[in-house]
């Protein structure tokens, strides 16, 4: 996790709208500021921040943002999309195609009055490394560059509220890799509030905190993404999924080493030297009761225990304190036979080769 919570924007809503055969039916409050909105495919998560919006009405029902009635059936109130403040980034960057880059950045900010900017463009334009595109037309910028630019127009438009519409869901993979440390470094940085929708949890988990969860139409859940993540441990074929920020690699022969709080880990060099958010997960982490001696595995640590959560099929381990804590999976019996516990110790095994860059 990362930022500060100084500026949490409370969330109150309790709404329903009817569309064709589906029924949104929508009660939650939310407070923080990197709030997720998680759910599969048609269970009614654009329905919902349409109307946020105000891009959509509802049947009946509240939306109060801060204790101000955005949306109140009962008091007739219905703010216009523009007096809500709420800038939209949707999953194709909706860019004006006859203005320059430049153009599209200023055009919300250009609209407020003086005393209303949050934000100035230098800063906007550095954070998110769009400097040497001010000049081009926008229907000459990948897809990437594009969401960038959208990025950058909502955040100039001082938006009270933010709200990000599977901005990254039209880019290929390697893109994201790309695109999410951008969004991490300049969303953290300014204190602009978001709502983030998406069904990956992996984006969930790098750029939210509190996750509300749509589940047909309803709310089953206000939750965090670690918390998701965990429970489906059993789950995902990939069980939890570790991330670690590894920077400043040295060259080991063949292999690079990274610190890590106060240990030293062996990666294989996969992409060069890679620095930034690997992903590791919770069943490639061996453990052993006593050190095994020589092993394959190139990383081999004494770690404490510090917390012990069971599942359904496995026990999730965490090993270490944060920033620097891993998540393990066992089996039960496998469990039982470490004896483990917490504030004990166990040596773990780790494979150079197990790593894998995000990007
Ligand atoms: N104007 C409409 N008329 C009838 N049904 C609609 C209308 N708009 C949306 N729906 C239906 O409402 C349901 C919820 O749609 P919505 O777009 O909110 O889901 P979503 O969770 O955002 O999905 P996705 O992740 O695919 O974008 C879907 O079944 C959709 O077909």
């Amino acid at each position: 996790m990362y930022g500060t919570d100084d500026t949490l924007m409370i969330l109150d809503v309790d709404l329903k709208k009817h569309l064709g055969d589906f029924q949104l039916d929508a009660t939650f409050r939310v407070e923080g500021k990197r709030i997720g909105l998680f759910g599969p495919s048609g269970h009614g998560k654009s329905t919902l921040i349409n109307l946020l919006a105000g891009l959509l009405t509802a049947d009946n029902g509240h939306i109060q943002l801060d204790g101000e009635n955005l949306y109140h059936s009962g008091s007739r109130v219905n703010q216009s999309p523009k007096k809500r403040h709420i800038a939209v980034v949707f999953q194709h960057a909706h860019l004006f195609p006859h203005y320059s880059v430049k153009g599209n950045l200023l055009y919300g900010y250009n609209r407020l009055k003086s005393g209303q900017h949050k934000l100035q463009p230098d800063e906007v334009i550095e954070a998110l490394d769009i400097c040497k595109l001010l000049d081009r037309q926008v229907t000459s910028l990948s897809g990437g560059e594009r969401q960038r630019v959208a990025l950058g127009r909502a955040l100039l438009a001082s938006p009270r509220l933010l709200i990000l519409d599977e901005p990254l869901s039209a880019l290929d993979h390697s893109l994201k890799g790309q695109i999410i440390p951008y969004l991490r470094k300049t969303l953290s940085r300014f204190e602009i509030p978001y709502v983030y929708i998406s069904h990956s949890l992996s984006e969930m988990r790098l750029l939210t905190k509190e996750v509300i969860v749509l589940d047909q139409g309803k709310v089953e859940s206000v939750t965090t993404a670690e918390q998701i993540a965990l429970e489906r441990i059993t789950k995902d074929v990939r069980g939890y999924v570790n991330h670690l920020k590894l920077t400043e690699p040295q060259e080991r022969g063949t292999l690079l080493a990274y610190r890590w709080g106060d240990k030293e880990l062996l990666v294989t060099a996969r992409t060069g030297r890679h620095e930034g958010l690997f992903e590791l997960s919770s069943k490639e982490i061996l453990l052993f009761k006593d050190n095994p001696g020589a092993v394959s595995a190139r990383n081999m640590f004494e770690m404490p225990i510090t917390e012990i959560r069971p599942f359904e099929h496995s026990v999730a381990i965490t090993l270490g304190e944060e920033p620097n804590a891993l998540i393990s999976q066992v089996m039960h019996e496998a469990a039982d036979e470490l004896g483990l516990k917490v504030g004990g110790t166990i040596f773990v095994g780790i494979k150079a080769s197990v790593f894998r860059p995000l990007a």
